[in-house]
């Protein structure tokens, strides 16, 4: 495993080392004493998988509320997904700021999203699948989430229609969800 590229603090935008052989390949995903070598304070509990049909779907932005944060590892087994994280650690020099990256089956990335972000995805093409570990279990009363087409934060979303839950055309904007924190 090695760190491609690291950008908000925290954030990790990892490479596996992939073992090539005449039936495929293998990799480890996930490796405790691996990501303590990075640096990475990681545990999961937790493993999602989700299957969206149409390219243009959006998921998120999604976080759930201490004490049921969540860190989250994130990689594509089919498909092409962009991944867009924003800070929302109020005391973070980096506060508001967002970052995307394509993850797919084929660059094989895993992105490691630290507690305290927002996160979202868009599909880039039909019948993808993300799976993604968490450390810390699924609490309906904890879920929260800003809305994915936010003006302030200016999110760079990928051109097209997009598809996307009822529940995500609910949340709040950035800055009203900044509000509601005081
Ligand atoms: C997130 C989650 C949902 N569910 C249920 C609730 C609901 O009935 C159904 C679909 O849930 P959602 O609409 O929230 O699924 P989805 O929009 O895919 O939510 C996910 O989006 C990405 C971007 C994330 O980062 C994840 O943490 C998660 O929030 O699955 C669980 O049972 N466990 C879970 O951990």
């Amino acid at each position: 495993m090695k760190i491609v590229e690291e950008s908000l603090n925290g954030v990790k935008l990892l490479k596996p080392i992939v073992h090539r052989d005449s039936r495929g390949f293998f990799f480890e995903s996930y490796q405790q004493s691996t990501f303590d070598q990075l640096g990475l304070s990681f545990n999961p509990v937790q493993e999602n998988h989700s299957s969206s049909t149409l390219a243009g779907t959006i998921r998120g932005l999604h976080f759930q509320l201490d004490p049921f944060a969540q860190a989250k590892l994130v990689r594509v087994l089919r498909g092409l997904i962009y991944d867009v994280i924003v800070d929302i650690r109020s005391n973070s020099p980096t506060f508001g700021e967002w970052r995307g990256y394509h993850l797919s089956a084929d660059n094989q990335y895993l992105l490691f999203v630290p507690k305290g972000f927002a996160h979202g995805f868009c599909t880039l093409v039909e019948n993808t699948e993300v799976l993604y570990m968490v450390d810390s279990p699924y609490s309906p009363q904890h879920e929260s989430g800003i809305i994915w087409s936010d003006p302030t934060l200016g999110i760079t979303w990928p051109a097209g229609d997009k598809i996307f839950s009822e529940k995500d055309s609910l949340y709040p904007t950035f800055d009203e969800w900044m509000n509601n924190q005081h």
